[in-house]
């Protein structure tokens, strides 16, 4: 019997190479790492990630069959294997394969360096192990540097978005949101927070929806200041809701 994952997928190049064969073979002939919570755009020409659609919804396909769904004639799942393949490229991992949101830069014209703390900034990402969400919050402390440039308030939930929008997990997702914030603006000092529930552990598993992780990244006079820490610390709220 034919199952529709059998028909031929149109996620190949003119070669009939499958369109994510030719992009891992960039990344490693860069030496390029491309783990879940790595960005890939580079690595991805024009028309390509219409073809990754594709080729990722021909093998979700594959994964419904193969848990005996009919798709043919349940009316409810009969395109659910590119619902979920568009769900995963364009929206929920979709920081993994787009470039990076641009960013208008500000001259410090005052030479401000006084604290400025953005949040709560709403994060969705997944976890890189279930691929379950992960929905929560963090707070950005900036201590801005009074010789380089500001960013626009936005850029920060642009950036957070980019980052948490990759299968993470969450001592990695701030920990790179924190490189790209300090490359991006060089502050003097850097501070985040977040917190968030982990529906791997509340949806399945230890089923406890009440848990949630918080941990925080401290960078440059926020690690050496242990004032400037609690001042950071105290302007954020105790306890969210989420
Ligand atoms: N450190 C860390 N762990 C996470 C994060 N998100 C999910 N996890 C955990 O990753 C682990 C994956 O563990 P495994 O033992 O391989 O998976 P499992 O057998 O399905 O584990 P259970 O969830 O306990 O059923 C689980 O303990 C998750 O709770 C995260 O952001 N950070």
């Amino acid at each position: 019997m034919l199952m529709k994952s059998d028909t031929p997928s149109q996620g190949t190049t003119d070669e009939g190479t499958p369109v994510s064969v030719k992009i891992r073979e960039r990344l490693v002939a860069a030496r390029k790492r491309f783990n879940a919570n790595d960005n890939i755009a580079q690595f991805i020409e024009p028309g390509e990630l219409e073809k990754l659609l594709d080729e990722v919804a021909g093998k979700m396909q594959g994964v419904l069959d193969s848990m005996v769904i009919d798709t043919e004639r349940d009316h409810n799942t009969h395109n659910t294997a590119r619902r979920v393949a568009k769900m995963y490229l364009h929206e929920a991992f979709k920081g993994r394969y787009v470039e990076g949101p641009s960013i208008t830069e500000f001259p410090n014209a005052e030479h401000l360096n006084e604290l400025m703390i953005v949040g709560p900034i709403t994060v969705r990402s997944a976890c890189s192990h279930h691929l379950c969400p992960v929905i929560g919050k963090l707070w950005i402390g900036v201590m801005p540097n009074e010789h380089t440039n500001v960013i626009g308030l936005s850029k920060y939930a642009r950036l957070a978005e980019w980052i948490m929008g990759r299968p993470q997990i969450q001592e990695e997702a701030v920990v790179q949101l924190a490189d790209l914030i300090q490359e991006k603006t060089s502050p003097d000092g850097l501070a985040i927070v977040m917190e968030a529930s982990h529906y791997c552990m509340g949806w399945r598993g230890v089923k406890d929806l009440d848990s949630k992780m918080i941990n925080s990244v401290m960078r440059g006079v926020f690690l050496k200041d242990p004032n400037l820490r609690r001042e950071f610390l105290s302007l954020i709220p105790k306890k969210s809701s989420n």
